[in-house]
């Protein structure tokens, strides 16, 4: 019998899996709300014109193929961290904050997830709250990483808001010392995230019961347009003197999604003890993949490092957000005016970033797929992206009959 013939088929990914299904679908009116990548007003995924600019300057630097760093290219490092944690930051200019490069957020969330599992100073607290709903992938990854995975209240159904309450209630409750998962800004899958206010209360509970906050930034300027608007959080953790975790992606703000480019932080106490943090990340890294892809990291470090592609990019990822935005008015108004949908949507509008967290049961996620070709995750999520003007009305009408 073969070596393999007990391996049994596993399920398709909740989120990569919804894109196989659309692919397969002949149907001409057929729309992916499921993954998270941007699309233009045209249904196409968009190049970001600065990282065209940026590719055209590397290839007249005729730079080499060589191998990267085991953390990375330097310079992408330091832009990467001054981009999170802000010119003023204080540990970045003591020099106090551990970066690598990391395989996007996915690769900086699991060398995190890691290196803490390894060297967390806590013994029986490699425990990580994750929020309830989080990004699919976290509950595997961190599992994965070795790392005991628990949840905290985040979604409030009812309200289809924020349950912060019960959020507090939950850290609040967490063992001393536990490891909390933070979505900095344009949480996915709900699109819902703690004003300035709440951030202040969360971050008083993490340092009242002392546990370690690990950020999740996947989307950093892609959620209000503003980079800095979006590192609110981040900004007010640091200067609030938590030692946090950060996991990075230039994934969705820079477009570069099959180019892998992220990175991955920790603040420490001194220069000296981010050396010896820095030593052990790369006892993590080399045995894993040895030194990450370094295409992607120049393109930020050219765009990061050149003040007029810089500027250039800030506009483009507003560009993104904007539109956005505007879809998220264009379809509420759809299912209010032009269809009068039963049901309460402002949740459509309120919510940011890249996703909705629609209301729309599995059932009825399922009836859209099948009866109109509607592709979203199980969980009633869309990615708002996959929406114009051409195709926003077919949706509406098609969600209309879905809950009517
Ligand atoms: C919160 C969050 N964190 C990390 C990632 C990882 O992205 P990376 O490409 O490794 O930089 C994603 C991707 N989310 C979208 C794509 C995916 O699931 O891979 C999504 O939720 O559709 C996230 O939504």
């Amino acid at each position: 019998v073969s070596l393999w013939a007990n391996v049994p088929a596993g399920p398709p990914d909740p989120i990569l899996g919804v894109s196989e299904a659309f692919k397969a679908d002949p149907s001409p009116k057929k729309i992916n709300l499921g993954v998270g990548a941007y699309r233009d007003e045209n249904g196409k995924p968009y190049v970001l014109p600065s990282v065209k600019k940026a590719e055209t300057i590397l290839l007249a630097n005729k730079v080499n193929k060589e191998y990267a760093p085991i953390t990375g290219e330097p310079e992408f490092t330091k832009l990467a961290a001054r981009l999170a944690y802000g010119e003023a930051s204080t540990p970045l200019n003591e020099n106090r904050i551990a970066v690598t490069q990391s395989i996007s957020g996915t690769g900086a969330l699991r060398v995190g997830g890691a290196f803490i599992a390894r060297h967390y100073p806590r013994e029986n607290r490699r425990i990580i709250y994750l929020p309830k709903p989080s990004w699919g992938n976290h509950t595997p990854l961190f599992r994965d990483s070795g790392l005991e995975v628990r949840g905290y209240r985040y979604f409030d159904k009812d309200t289809v808001g924020l349950d912060f309450k019960g959020l507090k209630e939950d850290l609040k409750d967490a063992p001393e010392g536990s490891i909390v998962l933070l979505h900095a800004c344009a949480h996915n899958p709900t699109g819902i995230d703690p004003t300035p206010e709440q951030w202040k209360e969360i971050s008083e509970i993490v340092k009242e019961k002392e546990l370690f906050p690990f950020f999740d930034m996947a989307y950093q300027g892609f959620a209000s347009g503003s980079p800095d608007k979006d590192a609110f959080a981040v900004r007010h953790f640091v200067s609030e003197g938590h030692q946090i975790a950060l996991a990075q992606s230039f994934a969705k703000n820079m477009g570069l999604y099959g180019e892998r480019v992220g990175a991955f932080s920790l603040v420490t106490g001194s220069p000296e003890e981010r050396a010896k943090v820095d030593s052990q990340v790369k006892i993590v890294v080399r045995p894993m993949y040895s030194n990450p892809p370094i295409h992607g990291a120049r393109i930020v470090s050219t765009i990061l490092s050149t003040p007029d592609l810089h500027r250039q990019w800030e506009q483009e990822v507003k560009g993104m957000a904007d539109r956005i935005i505007s879809m998220r008015e264009k379809l509420y108004d759809a299912l209010t005016k032009d269809f009068a949908t039963p049901g309460e949507w402002g949740h459509i509008k309120s919510q940011i970033g890249m996703f909705s967290f629609t209301g729309l049961t599995q059932p009825q996620t399922k009836a859209l797929a099948e009866k109109a070709s509607i592709y979203m995750t199980a969980d009633g999520r869309i990615s708002m992206a996959g929406l114009n003007s051409s195709n926003v009305q077919y949706f509406a009408e098609s969600v209309h009959k879905a809950v009517t």
